[in-house]
C-alpha cells in the first residue's frame, strides 16, 4: 500500500514497479502535509458550538483506523436548537425574504471561497473519506463548485404558471420556499451530497439543517464556516453532527421540519418516510440504493467499453450507488471483453489515496470493509469465479482488492444485492429482449449504462430499462443540470437540474374572479 511502503496492482501482483515493494522515498503521506482541522463543533445559528451532551464521536483514518478528530455528537436537543434556529431565519430572517438575485449573489460569493479553498476541502475530504486526492480536487470539489454555481443562477429563474381557468376567474401559482429542511446527507462523496442538497435548498429560500454522516463530518462543518464567511445569514445553514438513530431520527421526525432530503440506505430511506407518516407528514425526497447495469453490445469499441466497465465499477472504490455494478456482455465480444478487462486491472493501483499513482484508496470504514468481504465470500460460496481480486490487501485499513466475479447468476446474492464496494458481477447475454429483461430484474431503479454503436440498440434500450437516468456510451455522466434520482426501491426525488428545487418549493394557486374580460 502506497504510504504504507507498498501498494498494490489488481491482477494477483504486488507492485510492479520494483519487485513489489515501493521505495517510497516521499515519506508518510507521500510528501503531502495533511490538513489541519479546524473545526469540529457543531454549528448552529452562526456559531461553533459543543454539543449539549458535551458527548463527542471519533472520526476516523480509513488508511489506518486511527482516531483523526474528535467531533461533537449531536443529539435530538442539538437537532432542537438547530431546528429553532432555522425556524427563525426561516419566519423572520432575511433570506427568503431577499430577491433570487440576490440570493444568487450570495451563493456565487459562496463558490468563490470555497474555490479559494479548494486545495483543503480536497484534502479533508480525502482524509476522511480514503478518496484519492486526484479526483476529490477534481471530482468532488468540481462538482460542488458546480452545483453551487449553477443553483446561484437558478435562484432568480424560479416562478409560476398563469392559469387559463374554465369560467371568469383569473389564476396563477406562486412557488414559495416551503419551510425548513432537513438534508440527510452519506459518506461516499461528503461534499458533492451536501452541495446537491444545500445548492438547491438555498436558491428556493429555505433554511436547513445538515446530517453530514458520522464517518465523515469534516467537510460539513468546513463548508458551514465558508458559508458564514460568504454573507448567508446566521440560522440559514445548520449543522448537527451525529449519529444517524439519534440526531437524524430527530431531524426526520421533527415537527419543525418541513422537507427531509436523504441520500444513503434503503432500509434508513423507508425509517425516514415512517418518521413523516407518525410526525408531520413533512415531504420527503429519498436517493437510495441501487444494482445497476451496464450493457455491452457486440458492436461496442471494446477499448472504451472495458474502461466504462473498470470506472463504472471501482471509481470511488465501489462507494457509489450508481455503480453499473451488473455489467452483461454480449456472447460475441464476451471472450475478448473478459481478457481485456482482466489485463488493464493489471494498471488499477490500490493504496494511499495521498499518493497520485493511486486508483483505489481504503474503504470508508471497517464496517463497510466487512460487508464488502461477507459479499465477496458469499459470491464464492455461491459458486461464481473470481477473475481477479477476492481478498483484502494491505497490513493495516480498509485495502480491498478490486474484484470481478464472472459465472454470476442473476439469482445469486452477489447479483441482487447493493455492495457498495469494489465488487463487479460479469455476466453474459444473448439478445436485446434478453438484456431488457434481465436490466430490469431488479429491485432497484436508479441509473444503466449502454453500449453500442447501433443507434436504434440504444434507443430502445433507453426507453425500455425503468431507471432514473441511462447513460449511452458513457458512464457517471452527472451534471448539475441533468436530473438525478431513482424509481422503485431507489427513491424518489430528483437532486441535480430544476428538478432538484421542487422539494424545496411549496405551490400555491392565487384565484380571483375576473370582470369584464374582452377575452372570456
Ligand atoms: N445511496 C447512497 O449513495 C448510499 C447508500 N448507502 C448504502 O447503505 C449501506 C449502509 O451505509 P450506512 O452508512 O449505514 O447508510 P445510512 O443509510 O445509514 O446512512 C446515510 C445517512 O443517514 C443517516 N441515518 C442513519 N440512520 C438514520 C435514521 N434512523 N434516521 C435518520 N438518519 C439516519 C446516517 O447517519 P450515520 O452516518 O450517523 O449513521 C447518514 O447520515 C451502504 O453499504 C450502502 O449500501 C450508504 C451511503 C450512501
Ligand atoms: C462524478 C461522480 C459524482 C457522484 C455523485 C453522485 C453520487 C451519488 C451516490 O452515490 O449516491
Amino acid at each position: 500500500m502506497a504510504g504504507e511502503s507498498n501498494s498494490h496492482r489488481s491482477g494477483g501482483e504486488e507492485r510492479a514497479e520494483n519487485g513489489g515493494e515501493v521505495d517510497d522515498d516521499r515519506g508518510e503521506n507521500g510528501g503531502f502535509k495533511m490538513p489541519e482541522i479546524r473545526y469540529t463543533k457543531l454549528f448552529i445559528d452562526g456559531r461553533f458550538v459543543d454539543a449539549v451532551s458535551g458527548k463527542t464521536l471519533e472520526s476516523r483514518d480509513p488508511r489506518t483506523g486511527d482516531v483523526i478528530a474528535s467531533v461533537a455528537e449531536g443529539n435530538k436537543e442539538d437537532v432542537y436548537l438547530a431546528v429553532r434556529a432555522a425556524r427563525e431565519a426561516f419566519d423572520h430572517g432575511k433570506w427568503p425574504r431577499m430577491s433570487g438575485s440576490e440570493r444568487g449573489r450570495v451563493m456565487l460569493k459562496y463558490a468563490e471561497l470555497v474555490e479559494h479553498h479548494a486545495d483543503e476541502l480536497a484534502a479533508l475530504e480525502s482524509l476522511d473519506a480514503g478518496k484519492p486526492l486526484a479526483v476529490t480536487r477534481v471530482v468532488d470539489v468540481g462538482n460542488s463548485l458546480h452545483s453551487l454555481r449553477y443553483f446561484a443562477g437558478a435562484a432568480d429563474k424560479i416562478h409560476g404558471e398563469t392559469l387559463k381557468m374554465s369560467r371568469q376567474l383569473q389564476g396563477y401559482t406562486l412557488r414559495e420556499p416551503v419551510g425548513v429542511a432537513g438534508l440527510i446527507v452519506p459518506w461516499n462523496f461528503p461534499a458533492i451530497m451536501f452541495f446537491s442538497k444545500v445548492s438547491p435548498a438555498l436558491a428556493a429560500g429555505c433554511t436547513m439543517v445538515v446530517k453530514p454522516a458520522e464517518q465523515t463530518p469534516l467537510s460539513a462543518l468546513f463548508l458551514a464556516h465558508l458559508a458564514k464567511q460568504a454573507g448567508i445569514p446566521d440560522g440559514v445553514i445548520n449543522v448537527v453532527t451525529g449519529f444517524g438513530p439519534t440526531a437524524g431520527a430527530a431531524i426526520a421526525s421533527h415537527m419543525d421540519v418541513d422537507v427531509v432530503a436523504f441520500t444513503g440506505s434503503t432500509e434508513v430511506g423507508r425509517l425516514i418516510m415512517e418518521a413523516s407518516a407518525r410526525s408531520n407528514l413533512k415531504t420527503v425526497a429519498l436517493e437510495l440504493g441501487g444494482k445497476s447495469p451496464l450493457i455491452i453490445f457486440d458492436d461496442a469499441d471494446l477499448d472504451k467499453a472495458v474502461e466504462l466497465a473498470i470506472n463504472g465499477n471501482f471509481f470511488n472504490k465501489g462507494e457509489a450507488c450508481i455503480t453499473g455494478s451488473r455489467v452483461f456482455v454480449q456472447e460475441g465480444i464476451y471472450d475478448r471483453f473478459e481478457q481485456k478487462l482482466a489485463d488493464n486491472m493489471k494498471n488499477w493501483v490500490v493504496g494511499d489515496p495521498f499518493d497520485p499513482r493511486v486508483n483505489q484508496g481504503p474503504q470508508v470504514d471497517k464496517a463497510q470493509y466487512e460487508k464488502v468481504l461477507r459479499y465477496i465470500e458469499h459470491g464464492k460460496t455461491e459458486g461464481a469465479t473470481v477473475l481477479t481480486g477476492g481478498k483484502p490487501c494491505g497490513k493495516k485499513g480498509y485495502y480491498i482488492e478490486p474484484t470481478i466475479f464472472t459465472n454470476v447468476k442473476d439469482d445469486m446474492i452477489i447479483a441482487k444485492e447493493e455492495i457498495f464496494g469494489p465488487v463487479m458481477c460479469l455476466m453474459k447475454f444473448k439478445t436485446v429482449e434478453e438484456a431488457i429483461g434481465r436490466a430490469n430484474d431488479t429491485r432497484y431503479g436508479l441509473a444503466a449504462g449502454v453500449v453500442t454503436r447501433d443507434i436504434d440498440v440504444a434507443n430502445r434500450m433507453a426507453r425500455s430499462i425503468r431507471a432514473g437516468v441511462v447513460w449511452v456510451n458513457c458512464y457517471f455522466a452527472l451534471d448539475s443540470s441533468c436530473p438525478f434520482g431513482g424509481r422503485k426501491m431507489s427513491g424518489f426525488g430528483k437532486d441535480d437540474s430544476m428538478h432538484a428545487l421542487d422539494k424545496f418549493l411549496a405551490v400555491k394557486a392565487v384565484v380571483t374572479p375576473v370582470h369584464c374580460s374582452p377575452w372570456f
